[in-house]
């Protein structure tokens, strides 16, 4: 027991002086930093030198931390490090303990201020209006699909896209009630939507009662004592509700896709992804002949979506088309691939070019 006690004593020691090396190398970093911020010219936030960053980590990795683990830690050493360059607000989809609040995290780590706002069209006002620096917006869900506010409110504002955020989207059952006494069960729709067939099975009495968010469901569910909420772990935590049973979604791979939204996109990372909105002649082909430049340069489209043309001024059974694709607008193919697009096109939006998603 003596010989365990000092061997412990002595990692712990080997743990305190490979902080205090930790915490001395990770300052010497924010100096660089600082010199950094002063030399640099436009935007301070670069998101494609920290998705750069970011993939190193998860290359260079030695273990036995697993690589998302370490980049964790280095997004938040890089998060406190452009705080000093520059403090960073952030606008997201509130209140405070929402998936949004969550992805906003993910991206950004914990250093910026964060303004919780009540409506998506509130985000892009107050990115717009300069309140905040930078917002994040939801785009699709892999179950739910398109969040057709955003796609909108992309098409009709300045606005552009300047990162993208995968966020897992886990769905807790919390609250008080239990299950056989529960009378009603709140939460957003599109997480009523996402855990449709587990309250079908589990709770098929329970009353679904659409709410403005998941955290005002936990909120609902600590005033009465025979509702529950389905909300995730944050606003759990917020509310101080017990998990009555974890992870209750349909589909385990359930995501949700948000997006950056600043007065500027990002410049080239080596893993791009770009955004366009666009309309065709009201023609047979049109769509074809549209997209086939894309074909012709080898860029490969990984989402194509329509929306009635109507917020863009667009008449009745008038459509836009919302594409992603993959590489930047900078990259040879694809300049010359939306360039050719851009002739055929009636009409086209580029809404940027960003990182893809690295974790
Ligand atoms: O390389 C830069 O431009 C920096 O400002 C440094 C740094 C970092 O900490 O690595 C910080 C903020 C930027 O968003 C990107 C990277």
């Amino acid at each position: 027991m003596a010989d365990a006690e000092q061997e412990l004593k002595k990692l712990r020691e080997g743990v305190d002086a490979l902080d205090t090396e930790l915490l001395r190398l990770v300052n010497a970093r924010a100096k660089i930093a600082q010199r950094i911020g002063k030399l640099k010219q436009g935007a301070i936030y670069r998101p494609e030198r920290e998705a750069q960053v970011l993939r190193r980590v998860a290359e260079s990795n030695p273990g036995p931390l697993t690589a998302i683990a370490a980049q964790r830690i280095v997004r938040e050493v890089m998060s406190a490090c452009l705080a000093l360059e520059q403090p960073l607000t952030v606008a997201y989809l509130g209140p405070a303990g929402t998936y949004s609040e969550a992805a906003a995290l993910k991206h950004f780590g914990a250093a910026p201020t964060f303004l919780p706002c009540p409506s998506i069209d509130e985000i892009f006002r107050a990115v717009l209006a300069g309140t905040v620096h930078y917002g994040v917006v939801p785009v699709e869900n892999s179950t739910e699909g398109a969040i057709v506010r955003t796609l909108d409110l992309l098409l009709s504002s300045p606005l552009m896209i300047c990162g993208e955020i995968n966020l897992a989207i886990h769905h807790q059952l919390i609250g008080h009630a239990g299950l056989d006494t529960a009378t009603h069960v709140y939460s957003h729709a599109q997480s009523l939507a996402q855990c449709h067939e587990w309250l079908n099975r589990h709770l098929p009495a329970a009353a679904r009662v659409a709410v403005a968010s998941n955290a005002e469901a936990a909120r609902l569910a600590t005033q009465e004592k025979n509702a529950l909420a389905i909300a995730g772990e944050k606003a759990a935590e917020l509310y101080a509700l017990p998990i009555l049973v974890a992870n209750i979604e349909d589909d385990p791979s359930n995501t949700t896709r948000f997006v950056v939204i600043a007065e500027h996109d990002a410049g080239p990372s080596g893993n791009d992804r770009t955004s366009l909105v666009c309309s065709a002649k009201n023609q047979s082909g049109a769509v074809y002949h549209l997209l086939a430049p894309l074909a012709e340069q080898g860029v490969s489209m990984t989402r194509f979506e329509s929306r009635p043309a109507r917020s863009w001024g667009g008449k009745r059974w008038e459509y836009v088309f919302y594409l992603d694709i993959d590489g930047h607008q900078q990259d040879t193919a694809v300049a010359q691939a939306l360039e050719a697009l851009e002739q055929r096109a009636d009409f086209v939006k580029r809404l940027g070019s960003y990182p893809k998603a690295v974790y």
